[in-house]
């Protein structure tokens, strides 16, 4: 037996001392590397120390500091101190402009992207500096959009059924995030991976959880300076487990498509059609190892979660628009079966995914941007090289002189405005506009969007073709969680199902 001998107090204070010391002096080497935006409107307190304390306020929720923001300086941009930056708002289609025409040069989605989440380090160098799936996405993945259709039916079907697992005609009440999170999961990695990899319950766990993993891993790399990152997130993150993890998962599969690879060349029988496939053909990806491509496919189980779980939240507060939309599933499906041409053709349940991002999207702002060399607004505001910048995208979204009773739901607001635009797609889930950010907007909008739109859009529609919902008894929508710029579902309200009986 090991004998526990305790420290004298005096060490334990002279530790807590030097451990403060350590933050403090950190704290203090971050924020005096700040670029200068003196000339710039602050929103919240301006002094070294207050914009500290105004950080922690923005932490908490952000959203609160944007909408002050938005309405005492719509039309101009202002800054806001985020815990070791300030970040620079900007609103309106002219600004939306400015960003979209900027040069990667300029102005870098990728830098930005680095900063906030540490991408070298949580992802990985080459997933960051080499990102040649993201052409995949673009490309092979939307492609075959059309071809997969049946496969990630089939997928949403079978998973809803298992999890659900509902029993007669009863009601049965199901922590709707996490439902949401498994069939999702499922259903994207039917797509990414493939059956029966996708069904592990283990690997879907891993998906489900990588998010938060890299989410958290890049705030606690954010702590210390960047000379210690690469050691901060190989000892005091969880992304080296969990990338083993999933390397155990993919690196026999892997090992045995490069067998068939070498031994038939590109296009073996029974070779499968999915990302991981597509990933191992592409010149790049056939010369990697199971790290670099396990990266990259978890990179991909990083978003959407959240979209599907607001919309059944809000569908279960509102029974009342189930009919209509089921009356549109049906007709569509009737006539053109489960199809990639019938979820175009289902503009209802597009219009009610979008109205319900519009109202409840993924985060407050949207195009984040890093300065990469001094620029210019269209207005002369100047932004210092270093500086991030982005777009108050919540706040544009619920803004009454861009959206008509912004505030109010309205189901059919997208379908109604397609209808009087006669434009086809312009108001369709995956299409951006300067109003419209929840995909960002120009050159490097979302490039999964497509994708995210079908998925979402054939999950909608299955939930309301199989299912009843509602909220339980006296429970009102669940409202979401606001966390710095991040907008989450709520985590753990319930939704009731039961199958459909009318
Ligand atoms: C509803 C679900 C989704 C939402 C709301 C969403 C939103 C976004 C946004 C806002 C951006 C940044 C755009 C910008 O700043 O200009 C982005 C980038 C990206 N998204 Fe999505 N996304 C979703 C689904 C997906 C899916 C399913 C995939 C992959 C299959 C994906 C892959 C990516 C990638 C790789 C980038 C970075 C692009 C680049 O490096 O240029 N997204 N997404």
């Amino acid at each position: 037996m090991q004998l526990q001998v305790p420290a004298p107090p005096n060490i334990i204070q002279g530790a807590y001392g030097l451990a403060g010391i350590v933050v403090a002096a950190l704290v203090i080497v971050k924020l005096s590397k700040r670029p200068n935006l003196d000339a710039i409107p602050t929103v919240g307190c301006s002094t070294w120390l207050g914009s500290w304390w105004a950080g922690i306020k923005y932490f908490s929720n952000g959203a609160e500091v944007l909408r002050e923001g938005y309405e005492r300086h719509k039309g101009t941009p202002f800054k806001v101190a985020e815990l070791y930056r300030w970040t620079v708002i900007a609103s309106g289609s002219q600004f939306v402009e400015d960003l979209r025409k900027a040069s990667d040069d300029e102005l870098s989605f990728a830098e930005a992207a680095n900063e906030n989440l540490k991408m070298e380090y949580t992802l990985g160098h080459d997933v960051h500096h080499n990102p040649y799936h993201v052409a995949i996405i673009r490309l092979q993945l939307t492609r075959n959009i059309g071809v997969l259709c049946p496969d990630m039916k089939d997928e949403t079907v079978v998973a809803f059924e298992e999890i659900l697992d509902l029993r007669g005609n009863e009601w049965k009440s199901v922590p709707a995030l996490q439902a949401v999170q498994k069939v999702l999961c499922r259903t994207s990695n039917r797509i990414f991976v493939g059956l029966p990899l996708c069904r592990n319950s283990d690997w879907v766990d891993l998906t489900v959880n990588f998010t938060l993993d890299v989410v958290k891993g890049a705030v606690m790399i954010g702590l210390f300076p960047n000379a210690m990152a690469p050691l901060v997130a190989r000892f005091m993150t969880n992304i080296p487990a969990s990338a083993r993890r999933g390397m155990k998962h993919l690196g026999p599969i892997i090992e045995e498509r490069r067998k068939h690879l070498e031994e038939y060349g590109k296009d073996w029988a029974d070779k499968p059609n999915d990302f991981l496939s597509w990933l191992m053909d592409d010149p790049h990806g056939s010369q990697t190892s199971v790290q670099d491509l396990t990266m990259r496919i978890l990179t991909l189980n990083f978003a959407a979660i959240h979209c599907l779980t607001q919309a059944l939240y809000t569908l279960a507060a509102n029974p009342q628009y189930m009919q209509s939309l089921r009356e549109e599933v049906e007709s569509v499906v009737e006539t053109h079966g489960w199809s990639k041409g019938a979820l175009v053709k289902m503009r209802k349940i597009d219009s009610f995914l979008k109205e319900s991002q519009r109202m409840e999207g993924v985060g407050v702002v949207g195009i984040t941007r890093k300065v990469m060399k001094d620029f210019t607004f269209s207005d002369g505001t100047v932004l210092p090289k270093g500086t991030i910048v982005t777009i108050a995208s919540e706040a544009t979204h619920l803004d009454n002189e861009v959206y008509e009773n912004a505030d109010i739901f309205n189901p059919l607001r997208f379908a109604n405005m397609r209808d009087e635009d006669g434009e086809g797609t312009k108001h369709s889930f995956a299409s951006t506009t300067p109003e419209y950010l929840l995909f960002g907007h120009g050159r490097q909008a979302c490039p999964g969007r497509f994708f995210a739109a079908n998925e979402l859009k054939s999950m909608l529609a299955w939930v309301v073709l199989s299912y009843d919902v509602k909220l339980e008894d006296g429970a009102t929508r669940p409202p979401s969680l606001y966390i710095g710029s991040a907008i989450a579902a709520h985590p753990t309200a319930k939704v009731m199902f039961r199958k459909r009986v009318h």
